[in-house]
């Protein structure tokens, strides 16, 4: 039986990283992402906007060229050379058969730092020298364990348990209430619209969960824990966002992402 706490929009605002005066952009916190690929280009787009967005000092993009160009084109804050992070995001938009970045998440999962997987980087949990949170649906979560889609969906906060404990990592299973568990942790959240049922939403919270990560690095290294409350926080900020960025119609997930810097400040205020 598996028991998850409610976690709010209250309990999410002790999660941001307000920045100090003596913050420069690494001490806040700097975010590697490689997302995307030559197909789903989009993906990487939307992620590194989600985190930029978000608040970080950082983000260093390291996907395939083509993706490397849109992203730029949107967000030339981006950063597109090698250097030191404080967490990684990756695999959202990318084939989980045919990884054109497989050399490069090699590379940074051997890192002793935090990482976000998402999408076609799932199954490289076992790979990773740092702290762990994949974030599947529930297809890719049946794919990951080898188990039963129809299961999964009729019971998704057994599985979302099941497979933390199975795989060893925090587990955030995406769906109208998102499961959170990590050890000795469950958490649920439903503060997302159904309107948010909609291509790249998880592209998106996979950004905003890398920001929330990278400038909480230090923090998940001393308590395991925290990565499941971070996780639980981003899907808060990512329904609270959706919900202002649908105000009761249809969204856009760039519109989300424009919407996620007055989340933050409304839940600061209040
Ligand atoms: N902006 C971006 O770059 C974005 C990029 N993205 C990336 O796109 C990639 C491909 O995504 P995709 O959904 O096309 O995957 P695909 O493996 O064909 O299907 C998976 C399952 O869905 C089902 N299914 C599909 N269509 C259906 C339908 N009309 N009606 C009903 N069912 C349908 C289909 O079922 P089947 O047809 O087999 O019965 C299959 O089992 C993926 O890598 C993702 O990361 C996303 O993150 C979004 C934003
Ligand atoms: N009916 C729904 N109500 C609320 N949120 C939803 C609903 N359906 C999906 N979502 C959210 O939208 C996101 C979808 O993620 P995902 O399936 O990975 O989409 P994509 O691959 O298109 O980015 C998740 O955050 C999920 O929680």
């Amino acid at each position: 039986m598996s028991t998850y706490t409610a976690w709010t929009a209250r309990d999410s605002v002790g999660r941001i990283a307000v920045p100090r005066e003596s913050d420069d952009k690494y001490s806040r916190g700097v975010l590697g992402v490689i997302t995307g690929s030559t197909m789903y280009p989009g993906a990487a787009v939307i992620g590194v906007e989600a985190a930029l967005r978000t608040g970080v000092g950082m983000v260093r993009y390291l996907g395939p060229e083509r993706a490397a160009g849109l992203v730029l084109q949107r967000r030339p804050e981006a950063v597109t050379s090698e250097g030191r992070v404080q967490a990684w995001l990756m695999g959202s938009g990318m084939d989980h058969v045919e990884r054109e970045s497989l050399a490069q998440m090699v590379e940074a999962l051997a890192q002793p730092v935090p990482v976000v997987l998402d999408g076609g980087a799932l199954d490289l949990y076992d790979r990773a020298a740092g702290p762990v949170i994949v974030t599947p649906h529930f297809r890719e979560l049946a794919r990951l364990l080898d188990a039963n889609l129809a299961d999964i969906a009729a019971g998704p906060a057994v599985w979302a348990r099941r497979a933390a404990d199975e795989l060893g990592v925090t587990v955030l299973l995406k769906g109208h209430t998102t499961y959170v568990a990590g050890p000795g942790i469950s958490l649920s959240t439903a503060s997302a619209p159904s309107w948010l049922a909609t291509a790249g939403a998880g592209d998106a919270l996979a950004g905003i969960l890398g920001s929330l990560v990278a400038t909480h690095s230090a923090r998940i290294q001393d308590d395991p824990a925290e990565l499941a409350r971070l996780a639980a926080s981003a899907a808060v900020l990512h329904g609270l966002a959706a919900e202002r960025a649908s105000g009761g119609g249809p969204l856009t997930i760039l519109d989300l992402a424009a919407a996620v810097p007055a989340t933050i400040a409304a839940l600061l205020r209040d």
